[in-house]
């Protein structure tokens, strides 16, 4: 892929800069229909109606508006990234032993198919259970030292030396993930989970508890938009395959079980937190980064999720 934008593309980002701002505030009057998410109680503290956007392509351009330098953490849009270091750590076959690749329908935080259907382990990487067994399979000697490459692979990919935990996030979730508790017991009861699941529950949390801004989500998505390698500094990060498998995912699972609707009105693979951020790209051109915390039902950005369809079906970006 050449690092060089076509002209029309250039073009395309100007658009972008005269009509984001309209966007924006257009978007962010639906934040008052959403909810921030309070179920991890620090999380109820975010901004309800914040909305920002980072679009950035691959010269290094980037277009900005909204509230853009909000700090937030990543909490499910980690997955993405634990589970390509995974790919890259154990390889496919083992990671697709313990997880399978297909949707459930169901929360994120369900445990209804873990039990229901044979084998029991969970139906992909993205929901909380699929994302807890990926946790165990991170390669490092103990918690400490899996999270630490963690950290390292994210600031690699978000070429940001300084992202690191929001500790205050970190201890509110691993004070109240009684649900996510029980699951990581069932799939240790199932041989999913191998060590100990307090030592498997602290590497996800502290991944969920990464604190990124727009900027930082775009970055990441801008490494997959050029299928693993980073188009600004030439670094081959992730092997194409991997980043294919993960594109695949967040399609089929990445807006939760709306992911369905989200492909049919916005078109793009995207990854979505209950923070209330949304990594998203545009395939050979753009990584994006979404804040809004306030969540719709399913658990995704309400105001963010409304300006990608603005966005997608304003810029025909859909790839379908
Ligand atoms: N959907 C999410 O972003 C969930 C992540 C959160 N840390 C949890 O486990 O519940």
């Amino acid at each position: 892929m050449s690092s060089t934008n076509l002209p029309h593309q250039s073009e395309e980002l100007e658009r972008l800069r005269a009509l984001l701002p309209g966007w924006v505030k257009t978007s962010k009057t639906m934040c008052q229909a959403g909810k921030v998410a309070s179920y991890i109680p620090e999380l109820s503290k975010a901004p309800a109606d914040a909305l920002g956007i980072h679009v950035i392509d691959f010269s290094g351009n980037s277009v900005t508006a909204g509230d853009c330098g909000l700090s937030f953490t990543m909490q499910s849009i980690s997955k993405v990234f634990t589970l390509l270091l995974a790919l890259i750590d154990r390889g496919p076959e083992i990671v697709f032993d313990k997880v399978g690749m297909e949707p459930t329908g169901d929360n994120f935080n369900s445990m209804l198919k873990l039990e229901l259907v044979q084998p029991s382990i969970p139906f992909n990487p993205l929901i909380n259970a699929g994302a807890i067994a990926i946790s165990s399979l991170i390669g490092g000697d103990g918690p400490e030292e899996k999270s630490e490459r963690v950290l390292r692979f994210f600031r690699r990919l978000a070429g940001n030396p300084e992202l690191a935990y929001d500790l205050d996030v970190y201890r509110s979730e691993a004070l109240s993930a009684d649900l996510n508790r029980s699951m990581a017991y069932f799939l240790k009861d199932k041989g999913v989970l191998k060590g100990k699941v307090d030592d498997v529950l602290d590497v996800y949390f502290r991944h969920c508890s990464i604190a990124v801004t727009c900027s930082d989500l775009s970055r990441m998505a801008l490494v997959l938009a050029n299928d693993g390698t980073d188009p600004l500094s030439g670094e081959v990060l992730i092997p194409r395959r991997y980043v294919q498998i993960a594109k695949t995912f967040m399609v089929t699972c990445g807006m939760y079980n709306a992911s369905g609707q989200f492909a049919i009105e916005v078109g793009l693979p995207a990854k979505s937190g209950v923070a209330g951020g949304i990594l998203t790209l545009v395939p050979g051109r753009y990584g994006i980064g979404i804040v809004g915390p306030s969540l719709n039902p399913k658990g995704n950005s309400i105001a963010g999720v409304h300006l990608l369809e603005t966005l997608s079906q304003s810029l025909d970006w859909s790839l379908f």
